[in-house]
C-alpha cells in the first residue's frame, strides 16, 4: 500500500458526486481501500473519502479516535464503508469542531445530527446495518458529505 496526494479544496472531483462501486472484490478496489487506509494513517485523519485521493467512487473510511478537540471520541478499528447510505438521521442535532484534509488549516463548528441509522456494504462485500451516535456520527456524515461533492464550509449556518 502506498499513501496518495490529498486533492486540495479547489480540485474539481470534490465538488461533484462519487459513483456506486459496482464490484467491491475487484484488485483495484481492494488496493484503493488499503492506500487510503495507510493515507488516513499518515494524515493523522479519523476519516477519509475516496474523491480525497482523485478516485471518484463512493467509499469512505471512519477511524474514530480521541484527540486533543475530542478528548473522549471512541478508539475504533477503522471502518470501510463501500457504497454507504444513510437511512434515518435524528432531528437532534450538535455543533462540533471539524477540520477536513483537502481544506488544510480550517477548522469551523459544523450542525449535524446527533445519531444516524447507516446501511453499506464491508470490503468482503457483505451488506451492513448499524447505528452511531456522537463524534462517529459527525465523521460519517462528513464523510458522506465528501462522496457528494460537499465540503464542510458549505455547511457552516
Ligand atoms: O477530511 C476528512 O474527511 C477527514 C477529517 C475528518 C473529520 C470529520 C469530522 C470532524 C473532524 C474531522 C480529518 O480527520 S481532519 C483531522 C482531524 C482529526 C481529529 C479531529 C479533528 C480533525
Ligand atoms: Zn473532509
Amino acid at each position: 500500500p502506498r499513501i496518495l496526494p490529498i486533492a486540495a479544496a479547489d480540485e474539481p472531483i470534490l465538488h461533484q458526486p462519487a459513483h456506486a462501486v459496482a464490484d467491491v472484490s475487484t484488485p483495484a478496489i481492494q488496493r484503493l481501500l488499503d492506500d487510503m487506509l495507510v493515507t488516513l494513517q499518515a494524515a493523522n485523519g479519523v476519516g477519509i473519502a475516496a474523491p480525497q485521493v482523485f478516485a471518484p467512487l463512493r467509499i469512505i473510511i471512519v477511524a474514530s479516535r480521541p484527540n486533543p478537540r475530542y478528548p473522549d471520541a471512541p478508539l475504533m478499528s477503522p471502518i470501510a464503508m463501500l457504497n454507504p447510505e444513510i437511512l434515518w438521521q435524528s432531528d437532534t442535532t450538535c455543533s462540533g469542531w471539524e477540520g477536513c484534509l483537502s481544506v488544510p488549516d480550517t477548522r469551523a463548528q459544523v450542525k449535524r445530527a446527533e445519531r444516524l441509522r447507516i446501511s453499506y456494504l464491508t470490503r468482503t462485500g457483505e451488506r451492513v446495518e448499524a447505528t452511531y451516535s456522537g463524534f462517529v456520527a459527525r465523521i460519517i456524515q462528513h464523510e458522506c458529505d465528501h462522496l457528494d461533492g460537499i465540503l464542510f464550509p458549505e455547511r457552516l449556518e
